[in-house]
């Protein structure tokens, strides 16, 4: 397990981009829209890790309601893994609830799920693996 990626809601991904540029010195690698999960990404390499910058895609998307409750900031931490399946359910053995039964598609060729942030000290935590 490793830290996949960082989650940062954002207000508008192309004011983000021009700020993460500067910050990290590098452009992004890619902007994917994921239309079931209502956002728009956009990728930064990081060494191991990537930062993931969030816009919301409409007004229902989570994203947009995490920005009215809380504004701009850290929004998930995923965790990749090898095997999904049975990092399911690893957790669901050690008591940890899901927000969803399967895992499902993310963005950069990823399958994800989240667990709830009530089991997991109130961090949103997404699994991700690689699709093959
Ligand atoms: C394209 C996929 C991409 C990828 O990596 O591949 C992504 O990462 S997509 C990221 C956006 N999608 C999601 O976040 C999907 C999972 N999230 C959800 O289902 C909801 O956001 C949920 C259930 C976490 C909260 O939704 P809800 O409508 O119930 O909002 P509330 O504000 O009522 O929250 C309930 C409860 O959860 C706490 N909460 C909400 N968001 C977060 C968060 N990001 N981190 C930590 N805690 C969070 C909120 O404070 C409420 O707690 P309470 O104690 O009741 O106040
Ligand atoms: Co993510």
């Amino acid at each position: 397990m490793k830290i996949e990626h960082l989650g940062i809601a954002v207000k508008s991904l192309q004011k983000s981009d021009e700020l993460f540029a500067k910050l990290l010195g590098k452009e992004n690698y890619k902007q994917e829209s994921v239309e079931r999960e209502g956002v728009t990404t956009s990728f930064y390499e990081l060494g191991d890790s990537k930062i993931e910058l969030l816009e919301a895609a409409n007004p229902e998307s989570p994203i947009a309601k995490f920005l009215d409750k809380r504004g701009e900031g850290i929004h998930h931490v995923a965790f990749g893994v090898e095997n999904i399946g049975a990092e399911i359910e690893r957790l669901k053995a050690a008591g940890f609830q899901f927000l969803s039964e399967e895992p499902k598609d993310g963005a950069d060729n990823k399958l994800i799920i989240f667990l709830h942030p009530k089991s997991t000290n109130g961090i949103l935590v997404e699994l991700c693996q690689e699709k093959p």
